[in-house]
């Protein structure tokens, strides 16, 4: 008997996958020319100093894949190690020296501060990040950053969420009109990636705006059936593997920003995302894969912003 599709009604579908390796390789490429062009038309050396305190193995990680990719698009990529026992009033001190140092243009304290910190009593995490000069601020995380952003008019936009609008731009996949649902609502990825895609305009990257938003988190009541309802799923919530595939709709695009390590079974740990991938990948249209998705964008933004930082210095 001859398979006659639309008899089967053939449910599964294999979604596309959104390499955002590749599209981050792209960025850092233009990123890398317009750093050039730059420096050639007089212009100082872009310098990002990022400050890592203590020796947690995942930042390490993070740490050096952004010197490198500074280096690769000729930025000054700086790390400041700190050990774990550094005092609050001492990091402050060095976050004010590089907000004094005319040669930095950005600063990046990496987070999470060690939990032990400031002898035994924990950081101040937000004191610490509010110490950071906004015009230096290429994460986006101080108030005057965030409230620019809030207001339509960014100095920086975040790392994450912006790596995100450029991914659904060059992929070409609208936001405008559809509903897209943000599981999380963190300072650094839910909140902000909210606001920029419901936006009225351009003003937080490229055309990607005019989204229906709902933010939806732990507290959410019916959450499986409220992923369900979005054209567009973005989850950030550090759950490893908490979208299965009963939470999302048929031909919806997903965007995992989960990055959990997780022990592989063999002594070593492998990285998953938010999502159930293979779940996931039976129902939507579009999936990033982790690795390989959101992680690299984030970089890709952070070079474009230290080059933004070191044009209005
Ligand atoms: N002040 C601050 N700013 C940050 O932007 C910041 C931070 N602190 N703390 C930690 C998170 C996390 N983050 C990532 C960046 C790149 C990858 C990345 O490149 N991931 C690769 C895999 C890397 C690996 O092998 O671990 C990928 O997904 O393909 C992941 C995560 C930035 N963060
Ligand atoms: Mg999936």
């Amino acid at each position: 008997m001859a398979i006659n599709s639309d008899v089967l009604e053939v449910k599964s579908m294999t979604a596309r996958l959104l390499d955002g390796k590749r599209v981050a390789a792209e960025i850092r490429d233009e990123v890398g020319n317009e750093v050039r062009a730059f420096v050639q038309s007089g212009g100082p050396t872009p310098c990002l100093t990022a400050v890592l305190v203590g020796e947690d193995p995942a930042s390490q990680v993070y740490v050096r894949n952004k010197a490198k990719a500074c280096e690769k698009a000729g930025i000054d990529g700086r790390t400041m190690r700190l050990p774990a026992d550094t005092t609050q009033i001492q990091l402050v001190e060095v976050v004010r020296g590089l907000n004094a140092d005319p040669a930095v243009h950005g600063i990046l304290v990496q987070l999470p501060l060690p939990a032990g910190g400031n002898g035994g009593q924990g950081f101040n995490e937000r004191a610490i990040l509010d110490t950071v000069d906004p015009n230096k601020d290429v994460d986006a995380f101080s108030p005057v950053n965030v409230g620019l952003l809030m207001q339509g008019r960014p100095r920086f936009l975040p790392c994450t969420p912006h790596g995100i609008v450029q991914l659904l731009h060059r992929e070409k996949i609208s936001v405008a009109g559809k509903h897209v649902v943000v599981v999380g609502r963190s300072d650094i990825v839910g909140k902000p990636m909210a606001m920029m895609l419901a936006q009225r305009d351009g003003s937080c990257g490229r055309e990607v705006a005019n989204a229906t938003v709902t933010i939806a988190h732990s507290r959410t009541a019916n959450l499986a059936e409220v992923c369900r309802s979005a054209d567009i799923l973005i989850a950030a919530v550090g759950v490893p593997e908490m979208i299965g595939g009963d939470m999302v709709a048929d031909g919806a695009v997903v965007i995992d920003v989960g990055i959990n390590r997780v022990e592989d079974g063999a002594g070593g740990y492998k990285l998953v995302g938010d999502v159930n991938f293979a779940e996931a990948m039976d129902k939507a249209s579009a999936i990033t894969p982790v690795p390989g998705g959101v992680g690299p964008l984030t970089i890709a933004m952070l070079l474009h912003n230290t080059l933004l930082a070191a044009k209005q210095s």
